[in-house]
């Protein structure tokens, strides 16, 4: 077993003691750019501890319904609903207080910032003293800069990046710089974690450990999945939510997903459309169109 799959906080197929009760429901969700329809009503839960993928074809809208859940798009209807309070508004900048972690598409690291700062950023929410104070060592802040650099090592640990603590992100191959990302979303023990193609870039060997390590997760933490790796999708999802141009075609397990035959319809649709390519399937792999 790789590093990226050592959880960081609970190992074992027992739920902890104090496992999470954080909901994300998001209803009658709408959202148009230039008057075309990118999400038509369309309703998903993350239940408390649990892994739930987001799939669907290409433009299927499965970005633009995760910038929603970022406070990056805001819909023109539907109702966010974290914790039980529902969300009017969301902006970006709310989501660590909320207990939210992200990683995105690109990588988005501070370029001009070392690995370990940029990982410190993520822990910032565990500083009395705030981030910035911590990170300039500021007199009152000596402890709680400490305490979020010994942080900040653990989680680059875990994620066997410690070797690159002192060096900046753009000098590191992009693997390395997802690991990077999501050892900063990890670090603040987020209470949901919202993953936006998490695979994309990695070997066959890292998505594996990826996938070991987003299944350790569940029952610490709920985790939102949009990935276009269907093998990885079915391995690690408790419950996916399928997409096409907008609207929701299906949702249920893995299994009841995969018999859905709207969703190899949808698929198949998809590959006619965009030629012969390597496209993965939802019965997993990747398959020559
Ligand atoms: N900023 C934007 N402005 C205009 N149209 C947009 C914008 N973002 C997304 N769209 C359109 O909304 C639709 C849904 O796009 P989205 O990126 O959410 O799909 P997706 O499922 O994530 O696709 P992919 O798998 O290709 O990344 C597409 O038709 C896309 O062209």
């Amino acid at each position: 077993m790789g590093p990226l799959a050592q959880p960081l906080r609970h190992s074992g197929s027992q739920p902890p003691d104090d496992a999470p009760t954080s909901r994300l429901e998001m209803s009658g969700i709408n959202v148009a750019f230039g008057g075309v329809a990118a999400l038509t009503d369309v309703s998903l839960t993350v239940e408390p501890g649990q892994v739930h993928g987001l799939i669907g074809p290409n433009g299927a809208g499965k970005t633009t319904l995760f910038n929603v859940a970022c406070g990056l798009v805001r819909p023109s209807a539907g109702r966010i609903t974290w914790r039980g309070q529902e969300l009017r508004r969301l902006k970006p900048a709310q989501l660590t207080g909320l207990g939210i972690a992200r990683t995105l598409q690109g990588v988005g690291l501070f370029p001009l910032m070392t690995v370990l700062e940029n990982v410190m950023v993520g822990a910032h929410r565990h500083a009395k003293a705030g981030f910035f104070s911590a990170l300039f060592a500021l007199p009152t802040s000596d402890k709680d800069e400490h305490r979020l650099r010994e942080r900040a090592m653990h989680a680059l640990t875990e994620l066997d990046a410690e070797q690159y603590a002192g060096r900046y992100p753009g000098s590191l191959p992009y693997p390395v710089q997802k690991r990077v990302a999501l050892a900063r979303a990890l670090v603040a023990e987020p209470d949901l974690l919202l993953l936006d193609e998490p695979a994309s870039g990695l070997s066959e060997e890292e998505m594996h450990e990826l996938g070991d390590l987003v299944r350790s997760l569940s029952g610490q933490m709920s985790v939102l999945l949009v990935e276009h790796h269907m093998d990885l999708v079915m391995r690690v999802c408790d419950r996916i939510t399928v997409l096409d141009s907008g609207i929701q075609i299906a949702a249920g397990t893995p299994a009841e997903v995969q018999a859905d035959p709207a969703v190899t319809e949808a698929y198949l649709g998809d590959e006619v459309e965009a030629g012969p390519t390597t496209a993965s399937t939802p019965e997993g792999g990747a398959t020559r169109v």
